[in-house]
Order: C-alpha cells, then sequence, then structure tokens
C-alpha cells in the first residue's frame, strides 16, 4: 500500500536482471574514426541492397566491416543549414553525446567518419529488428501485451539510465521511430541528434532552441529554460499511449487525430477498453491496463512539475509487468512451453507471448514494408496503411520541430497532411474511484487507481468499497 514512488534510480546494474542478460556495448570500447572509403566499401558503395531507410537528417545504410565480423548502421548526414543558429550539428551532437553515455540500452556509437563534402558520417550498433514504430504500426502480428509493456519498460529504463547521468542527458526525441529492436528483441533507444547534455542551468542547455517532433513535443517546452527530464516524460507518455492503442501520435484517421486529446478524456471516464489495441486480444489481467492508461495520463498532464519523474515511471511499469506475469493465463503458458521443451530454457521462453512470432515485412530495399490492419479504427474506415513519412522542419514559436506527418491511404488514396500541435489535456478536475470493471476478478491484490482532485495518484491497495478522500 501507498503512493509509488521510485528510490531505485541507480540500482540499473544490481537490480536488474534483464540489464544482466544484455552485452557490453560496443561504445564501451574505443570509438573508431573511419576512413570514408572504408565506409563507402562496407556499405556496399551505399547501394540499395544495404538501404535501411531515411530520417530528417539522411539515409542509414548497412554495413559490414571487419571482414563481416562487425555489422554497422551508417548514418549519413547534411549540416542542417536552416537553422542560422550556431551550434554544432546533429550529428556532431549525436556522436559528442553517444561517445560519452554507452549503455546496453541505446543504440551506442561504433565510430564515425567524414565525407569529401565536410558532412559527418555515424556509424553505429545495427538494429536487426525495425523500430518500435514499424512493430506497432506495419507488422502482420502486432506485438501482445506481455511484450508491449516489456518494451515500454526498456523505453523507460533507458530514459531513467539518460537522465540519471552526471551530468543528466535529455534526449528531447523520444518516439517509436527513435526506438530500434536488436537481435534479441530488446528495445533500445537511439538517435541522439536532439540530445543535450547538461545541467538545466548550463549556458548550452539554456541557449539551445526547443526542438523535437511534432505529437510528442511537450507543449510546455517554448523558450530554452522550459527544458527539464520532465519533456522527455511527456513524451514518454504518448509513447506509451502509442503502444497502448496502437494508434500514431497524431493520426487524422482518429477524431480527435492527436493521441492526448483522444484518449485522455477515455481514461477519465475509465474507459480503459476503448483506448486498448483492437488487433489484439485484451490482457490476461484488466488492471494492468489501468495501470498503463493511468500512467500515460500521468506522463502527458499540463503541468510538467506534476508528471512522475522517468524512475516512478519504471517503477509503474515493473508493476504491471509483474502483474502480466503473475496472472494465471501466463503463468499456464510458461509451464506448457517448459513442457513441451524442457532443454528450451524458461527464461528464453518469459520473454515471448501471446503474439509471438511478429515478422517484419521487407521490401526489396530491405525497409519495412506496410500490412494491412486487421481491425478498423472508430470511424470504420478501414486503415491500409499507417505509415511515418520522413520529416520535415516547421517553426514553433521560433523554434525548430520535426513534423511527422503520417500518409494514409483511406479511400481517397493517399495524401499529405499537415498537422498540429498535441495538447496535453492531463489535468482532471473532481474526484472518482475507479473500480474494477470486472468485479469477477477482484481479490485482495486488485490495484485501485483512484483520480483525484485535479490529479492522477496511482496506488496500490486492497479493493476498497468507497470514493477516495482528498
Ligand atoms: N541502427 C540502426 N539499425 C537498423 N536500422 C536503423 C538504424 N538506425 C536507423 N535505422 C532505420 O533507418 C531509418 C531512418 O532512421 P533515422 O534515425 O535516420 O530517422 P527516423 O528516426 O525514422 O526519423 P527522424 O530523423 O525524423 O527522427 C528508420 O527506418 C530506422 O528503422
Amino acid at each position: 500500500m501507498g503512493y509509488l514512488s521510485c528510490n531505485a534510480e541507480s540500482a540499473i546494474a544490481t537490480c536488474d536482471p534483464h540489464f544482466k542478460k544484455l552485452k557490453p556495448p560496443a561504445a564501451a570500447t574505443k570509438i573508431r574514426h573511419f576512413n570514408y572509403t572504408d565506409i563507402v566499401a562496407a556499405a556496399n558503395g551505399f547501394s540499395p541492397d544495404t538501404f535501411l531507410g531515411r530520417g530528417s537528417h539522411g539515409r542509414v545504410y548497412r554495413a559490414t566491416f571487419d571482414g563481416g565480423k562487425l555489422l554497422a548502421a551508417v548514418k549519413t548526414t547534411k549540416h542542417n543549414t536552416a537553422s542560422n543558429i550556431k551550434c554544432s550539428s546533429p550529428a556532431e551532437n549525436e556522436i559528442e553525446i553517444l561517445s560519452q553515455v554507452p549503455s546496453p540500452r541505446l543504440v551506442n556509437l561504433i565510430g564515425f567518419s567524414t565525407d569529401p563534402n565536410g558532412n559527418k558520417l555515424i556509424v553505429v550498433e545495427y538494429m536487426p529488428n525495425g523500430s518500435l514504430h514499424d512493430l506497432l504500426h506495419t507488422t502482420k502480428k502486432p506485438p501482445g501485451w506481455n511484450r508491449r509493456v516489456r518494451l515500454a519498460l526498456q523505453v523507460a529504463k533507458a530514459v531513467r539510465e539518460l537522465h540519471s547521468s552526471n551530468p543528466p542527458v535529455i534526449h528531447r526525441d523520444v518516439k517509436s521511430s527513435n526506438v530500434l529492436i536488436d537481435q534479441e528483441w530488446n528495445a533500445r533507444l537511439g538517435d541522439f541528434g536532439l540530445a543535450l547534455r547538461g545541467h538545466v542551468e548550463d549556458v548550452r542547455v539554456k541557449c539551445t532552441p526547443p526542438a523535437g517532433t511534432l505529437g510528442y513535443l511537450d507543449p510546455c517546452y517554448l523558450a530554452p529554460e522550459d527544458l527539464t527530464a520532465k519533456s522527455d516524460v511527456f513524451s514518454f507518455g504518448i509513447l506509451l499511449l502509442e503502444i497502448i492503442s496502437g494508434r500514431n501520435a497524431i493520426d487524422v484517421n482518429y477524431s480527435p487525430p492527436s493521441v492526448v486529446d483522444w484518449a485522455v478524456p477515455l481514461i477519465k471516464l475509465a474507459d480503459y477498453p476503448g483506448i486498448c489495441d483492437r488487433r489484439i486480444p485484451p490482457p490476461p489481467e484488466p488492471a494492468v491496463v489501468r495501470l498503463l492508461a493511468v500512467l500515460a495520463a500521468r506522463c502527458v498532464r499540463s503541468t510538467a512539475e506534476k508528471r512522475p519523474s522517468m524512475a516512478e515511471v519504471v517503477e509503474c511499469l515493473n508493476l504491471a509487468r509483474k502483474r502480466i506475469r503473475a496472472s494465471p493465463i501466463w503463468k499456464n503458458l510458461r509451464r506448457r512451453v517448459a513442457r513441451v521443451d524442457s532443454s528450451v530454457p524458461v527464461v528464453a521462453w518469459e520473454e515471448c507471448d501471446e503474439n509471438d512470432g511478429v515478422r517484419i515485412g521487407k521490401g526489396e530495399s530491405g525497409k519495412v514494408s506496410g500490412v494491412g490492419y486487421g481491425s478498423e479504427p472508430p470511424n470504420n474506415n478501414k486503415v491500409m496503411r499507417s505509415k511515418s513519412s520522413g520529416s520535415g522542419y516547421g517553426s514553433l514559436r521560433g523554434s525548430w520541430v520535426k513534423m511527422q506527418a503520417h500518409q494514409s491511404e483511406h479511400g481517397l488514396g493517399r495524401r499529405k497532411v499537415k498537422l498540429k500541435q498535441s495538447k496535453s489535456m492531463g489535468v482532471l478536475q473532481g474526484s472518482v474511484l475507479l473500480h474494477n470493471n470486472n468485479n469477477n476478478n477482484a481479490n485482495n491484490n486488485d490495484v485501485v487507481i483512484g483520480l483525484e482532485m485535479g490529479q492522477f495518484v496511482l496506488r496500490e491497495e486492497r479493493m476498497v468499497e468507497k470514493p477516495l478522500v482528498n
């Protein structure tokens, strides 16, 4: 019983079994300075068969170094001439930050190079299973709840690690396309082009204009001095809503298009099934969705100070994960799998779930291809494809933000949509107690989530019958 809080900020290495399984990052070793000609050869002359994708700063290619021993991703970049502010380019920034905070939770830096035009090339660890965006929005078989919670937890731990490093790192671009999936299907946070390392009072942090991706950008972050770690918490909240609902941060197939404006009112009404991804069966424990939904709503609250810290977010997600794994269905599944093949270590199977076996369709170029959805969005227009396009830049009160437009094939054919900034609706009024909808499932350990005046309060306690009092 009691409010959730986390005092385990520095306990990653000792308390987290997942961490122990992770290999030490390549970046823990020396950062390499590659010859440009070696990079060209390793990426097969930047041919289409090595092309992985395109971002707002350039193209990404698969490259093989050291006689086939090292598989990496090479990010080509161009200096952003649109900005008249004297600062390092996103590529230089990424190299600087990633070389200082190697972690098995991040897409680590292996090395860098410079092309004949002076543009930087960044060599990072290769992530063979695409991005979380691909996994959520373009796979035939979207991930189930266990996998979703596990991925959310891994991202949360990555952001917590950044925030607790000294000096802290604020990522500023937490979003599903910047979460890549490694060989063991672990989530890794990448793309540090916009990240800032330093204390809030540091000159560099104070002088850097706001930046981020529309749809994920904290509405409180309008001037350099507004930046705090809570801006990453907001973006993580959007990501969590995306993970719960399977819909994009901004999606014109929904009304309202912003996931915050759409989901938070439903969460206020305790309509948790209403925000769940309809392509997958409901979670074995209904309380898990409540926990996730309320956590996401707390993260996107309009008052930054009232949002939880990433340490608290990790604590909540740990609780959600434990509840899924403690459910009878999940225990049965593990027991049955262990019986079928006793030679397979249970730990390996624990990472799978009811929707495992996700395969990402690859086009000729090796880029993940779009696949039709198995269910319909609320407006009953069948979405055949919902895919993040390359980002452009737009001006938001004098600052530069990436605009992540979502193209949709929607009866009228493909169209590009100009997006509006998403607004937070995190502040709640009124006092209400949200009971478990399915009383048959109630037991002494049920999670009861209370909504109190103006704020979400998350408690784990025994089932109670009367409303919470302030
Ligand atoms: N380390 C990597 N391993 C494998 N694929 C990668 C890697 N890094 C990026 N990609 C792929 O390359 C594509 C472009 O990535 P990039 O990070 O440049 O842009 P983005 O995150 O999609 O968009 P933005 O630049 O707006 O943040 C993505 O589709 C991503 O899946």
